[in-house]
This record gives C-alpha cells, structure tokens and sequence, in this order.
C-alpha cells in the first residue's frame, strides 16, 4: 500500500481533475513537472489532453502501443494520444457524425508532431484495403512534403511550421480511410525575403542546394553554394540541414505522391532566380537617373514557369527596384506552396472540392491574422468544453459561477495571443 501510495506521488496524478488543489496553479505545475520527470508526458483534464514536449524519442508510439489503445475505453489506460485518437475515431464510427481534433501550444510544443502521430495512429489501426492503402501513404507522405516547402528553423523551433493547416480525413460507413484533404491557410510568406537573426528560409532551399544532384542543379542553372543567394544568406548559423529530412527522402516522397520531378522543383527554382547576387535588378547607364530594370533572366524563368518571361522598364530607382523584386520572389513562393497543397488534395482521391488558400499580408498583418484565427479555435474549444459543461449543470441545477460567454477577443491574456504561432486541426468525417 504504502509503496503505491509513494508510486503515485511520484507520477502525480493522470487526470487534474483529480488534483486536491485543483485551482491551484502551482499544484498544476508540479503536478506536470513531476509526470514530466518520469517521462510521463501526457496527463488528462478531464477529456483535454495536455503534452509536454519530451525533446527526446520516448517508447510510447509502437505498433504494440496502438494495439493497446485500440477500442479500449478512455480512462482504463494511461493517458495517451492513442486514447485522444482512438476516442474520436469510435465515437464517429458509432454516432456517425464528424469529429475534430484541435492541437493548440505555443511554438515548438509539439503540436506537428502530435499530428503525425494521430495520423500514424489511424493508418496502422484503421481498416483498410490494397486499394485504400495507396490514400493511407499520401496522407503519411504529404507531411514531408509540406516541411519541406512549409517550415523554416525559428529561434524556438528548428521544424517550425510556418502555416497553419486544417486536414480532414474521411471515412466509409466501415471507418475505412477513404480520402483526406488539406487546408493551408497564411504561409509566411514574407520568410522566402527576409528572416530574422538566427532563423532560416524554408528547408526546401536549402536542401535542394545540399542534396539535389549535379545534374539537377545544371539543369535548373543553380549553384550548391548557398552564399550565392541573397535570400539565404542571412542567417548567422549553419546552412545546413542537421536534423531536418534530407533532399534524397523528399525526392522519393515526391514520386511515391506522384508530382512530376521537374515541375515540382521549378517554381523552387523560379523563385531562387530572384535571390541570386543582388537580386535581378541592376542599374543600367544608358537610362536616365533613378531608372532602373527589373529583369528575369530568360532561360532561367521560361524553364521554370513554362511560359512566364517578363521584362519591365520603369522609373524606379534601386530601392523600388529591390522592393519590386521581393513582391514577385513572395507571390511565386506563395502560388507555389498552394500549388503543391492542390497538387497533395487532388492525389489524396478525395470527393469532396479542392479547398486551399494562402492569403498575401504583410508581415505583421500575417502574424495579426495567424494569432486571430488562433484565438478564434481557442475560442470554440472553450464553448465546446466550458459552456458545454456549464449548461450541463445549469440542467442539474447545479449553482455554479459563469464564465462563458466572454467578449472577444479580449478574454485571452495577451501572451497567449503573440506565443501561439499556428493550431493544427484534424477532422474525422
Ligand atoms: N512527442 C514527441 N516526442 C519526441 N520529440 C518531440 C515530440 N513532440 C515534439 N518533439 C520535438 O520537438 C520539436 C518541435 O515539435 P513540433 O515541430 O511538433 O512543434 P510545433 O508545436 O508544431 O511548433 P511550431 O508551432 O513552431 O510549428 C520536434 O521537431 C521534435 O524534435
């Protein structure tokens, strides 16, 4: 008795509803510190999940593991992501009506992570046939394929996703995968031109110079130094790849999805023609004073956008000039990544449209938008979890103290509002 009793204490408890102090926050965080400790990263509230990232690979996401979790009833097993999973995933099947999960933290909590994992979780414990198995894989592989193009190393995240992504899977009256589709939604596009002390562009430049062979960067006109483009140098640390998929994994991924190689690396290419040197733009003496060209060099841009080759004279001196050419170097990047989630959609045989946007802002108005979309699920969640239990006790007249409905946006501390950078939703339909 005695030993469970100290066993207990060290793994705190699973669920903080059973917290004696359940208002306390310093009881919360020792209660998570200590779990922590014990590599026991998952503890429920109730239904909520809360996840610490571990920072390191821990043994709780094998194929054993989700056997274990699978059909059991929520609370009969520690807490897991398998349990979150495996929840919805029953619940759909049984009430037939749609399910989302909502993963929200702050940069680098995990939240891309958790995703894959959910989608490791339904492709091994879903049923499935040799035909819906090829739907399974383009699931699991659009996830490389969309780091690749849509993360970049932050100050807080060497994976960081850069966009905000909505993924339904859909299911047949059997719960068989059947099809799935993305939404992405505000790709910091403003990264592909300037980033931050310490921080990179997007991993796909960089592993294209590091890993694309020499034929491949002969026939785009690319050079492997990184310093020869502007936009990739103005990072401090290393230009490498360390940690992050490599070329050769994403090449593969790219034909398994399939995209057609050389289409699915131009615009990559298109868009790094505007990063060489100083850019494209040059001062030419012949013209009059302030005047400078905008040019695309021809072979260049007719390869990599078929059809595209522009040559525009005007009155702008250098600084327009420079300004000019970001603009197109972040609309190509940003036609790009859209393209590819259409391409992604359209292989994933779904039945439904094709949905994808990616919205063009400037900086501080992406990251306004980033942070008012993140609030607005914060928001939802909040009415579906409080106001849900709130009206349940408001039935059993229960007395309790409201606090649903509050006025948005201002119900959220502001630190929640600039630490949140994207929330990924999965919806089961
Ligand atoms: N469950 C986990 N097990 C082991 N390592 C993890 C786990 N979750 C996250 N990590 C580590 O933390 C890093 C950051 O996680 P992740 O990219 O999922 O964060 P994020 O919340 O999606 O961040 P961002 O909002 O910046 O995209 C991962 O690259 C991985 O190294």
């Amino acid at each position: 008795m005695e030993g469970a009793l100290i066993a207990r204490d060290k793994v705190g408890v699973q669920d903080f509803v059973l917290l004696d102090s359940h208002t306390s926050e310093a009881a919360f965080l020792n209660n998570l510190r200590k779990r922590y400790q014990e590599n026991l990263i998952y503890t429920y509230i109730g239904s909520l999940l809360v996840s610490v990232n571990p920072y390191q690979e821990l043994d709780i996401y094998t194929v054993t593991q989700m056997q274990l979790y699978r059909g059991v009833n929520f609370f009969e097993l520690p807490p897991h992501l398998y349990a979150i999973a495996d929840n919805a995933y029953r619940v759909m099947c049984s009430e037939y009506n749609n399910h989302f999960i909502l993963i929200s933290g702050e940069s680098g909590a995990g939240k891309t992570e958790a995703s894959k994992k959910i989608l490791q979780y339904y492709a091994v414990t879903c049923p499935t046939t040799e035909q819906l198995q090829t739907v399974r894989d383009r699931l699991l592989l659009s996830n490389p394929v969309l780091e690749a193009f849509g993360n970049a190393k932050t100050l807080r995240n060497d994976n960081s996703s850069r966009f905000g992504k909505y993924m339904d899977i859909q299911f047949d009256f059997k719960g068989a995968p059947v099809g799935g589709h993305i939404l992405s939604y505000l790709i910091e596009k403003s990264r592909v031109v300037h980033q931050n002390h310490g921080e990179r562009n997007f991993h796909i430049f960089y592993q294209l110079l590091e890993g694309g062979d020499k034929d491949l960067l002969c026939w785009l006109g690319l050079e492997r130094n990184p310093q020869k483009y502007t936009y990739l140098i103005q990072v401090s640390g290393s230009l490498s790849c360390s940690g992050i998929p490599e070329w050769f994994g994403l090449e593969r991924t790219l034909k398994t999805i399939p995209f057609q190689p050389p289409a699915g690396i131009a615009a990559v290419q298109g868009w790094l023609c505007c990063a060489v040197g100083q850019g494209g733009c040059f001062s030419k003496p012949q013209m009059s004073p302030g005047c400078a060209e905008v040019c695309s060099d021809p072979p260049w841009c007719l390869s990599s956008l078929g059809y595209l080759y522009f040559q525009v004279l005007s009155p702008l001196n250098v600084d327009l000039a420079f300004y000019a050419r970001d603009a197109v170097a972040k609309a190509i990047y940003g036609r790009t990544f859209t393209w590819l989630v259409n391409k992604i959609n359209g292989s994933l045989a779904n039945k439904v449209g094709v949905l994808s946007g990616v919205l063009n802002a400037p900086k501080i108005f992406e990251q306004f938008c980033i942070n008012y979309c993140n609030e607005k699920l914060q928001q939802l969640l909040i009415e579906m979890t409080l106001k849900a239990e709130q009206e349940e006790y408001e039935l059993e007249g229960i007395e309790v103290n409201y606090i649903f409905p509050l006025p948005f946006p201002f119900e959220l501390p502001l630190h929640r509002v600039l630490l949140i950078t994207n929330v990924e939703v999965i919806l089961l339909f």
